[in-house]
């Protein structure tokens, strides 16, 4: 969608690098998923947190870039208990790559999220995943890009902001839903706003609070709040990645 003047500039930057990334060779992809919603409700029945814990090497709002093999950080993870993890494919500000989540899906058994920021459908046959994040700000036919995902065998997760995104998303089909506690226009971080958005989506969707979970209380109250999972990145990358992720599933 065509709103850069009201994105936070790292933002746009972000988009204007996506739409001029190449289009793969090849395609479409066929894949064969893991249950995300599984994953998660396996996790909660463990008497677990659900987390999805983000390989994110570095990010607009992060300072200095993690070297670490990904594979080592995903598999430190999956021993924290991640329920599944989130692996970042954005390249130019992310330092993310679809080799890294290749890597990382061959390496573990749990669901792999890609995180990154698809605009058009060739986008979805670089790298096979278990999940695809699609943002609804982002995109003009969601219904169109979910379905175009759903036909390779990708779970689509559909990211919102507010209510309105939200009803997007649900009208366009999507199944799993993410609100992104972080605002695109000012990249601030408010866990309220998955709090005044999760009471409007719908019992059969799958909830995932995104962004800005960094301490135990934090993930108790996205639970509360009606969370079935957990996105964190930050707050596990930054220091000992087994320990970040422990705290929060055994929160
Ligand atoms: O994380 C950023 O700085 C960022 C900046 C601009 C657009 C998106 C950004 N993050 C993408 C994400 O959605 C997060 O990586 C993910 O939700 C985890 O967030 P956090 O736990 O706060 O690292």
């Amino acid at each position: 969608m065509n709103d850069s003047e009201e994105l936070a500039p790292a933002v746009a930057s972000i988009l204007r690098s996506a739409e001029a990334r190449g289009d793969p060779d090849g395609g479409p992809l066929s894949v064969d998923a893991r249950s995300l919603p599984a994953a998660l409700s396996r996790a909660e029945e463990d008497g677990c947190v659900p987390v999805i814990a983000e390989v994110k090497p570095t990010s607009p709002t992060t300072d200095g870039t993690r070297e670490a093999d990904p594979v080592e950080l995903a598999e430190k993870m999956v021993e924290g208990g991640a329920a599944a993890l989130s692996v970042l494919t954005e390249p130019d500000h992310f330092e993310g790559s679809p080799e890294n989540l290749r890597r990382v899906r061959e390496a573990v058994d749990v669901p792999v999220l890609r995180k990154d920021f698809l605009v058009r459908e060739s986008q979805l046959d670089t790298v096979e995943s278990d999940v695809v994040l699609l943002i609804a700000r982002f995109v003009d036919d969601l219904a169109g890009l979910i379905g175009a995902a759903e036909d390779r065998g990708f779970q689509p997760l559909v990211e919102v902001h507010d209510a309105a995104e939200l009803a997007r998303a649900v009208d366009a089909g999507a199944e799993i839903v993410g609100v992104n506690n972080r605002d695109l226009a000012k990249l601030e971080v408010d866990l309220e706003t998955f709090e005044t958005v999760a009471p409007e989506v719908p019992d059969d969707v799958t909830l995932v609070a995104e962004s800005g979970i960094g301490t135990p209380d934090d993930a108790r109250r996205m639970v509360r709040a009606g969370a079935d999972g957990l996105l964190v990145g930050s707050a596990i990358m930054d220091g000992d990645v087994t320990e970040n992720t422990r705290r929060l599933t055994r929160a």
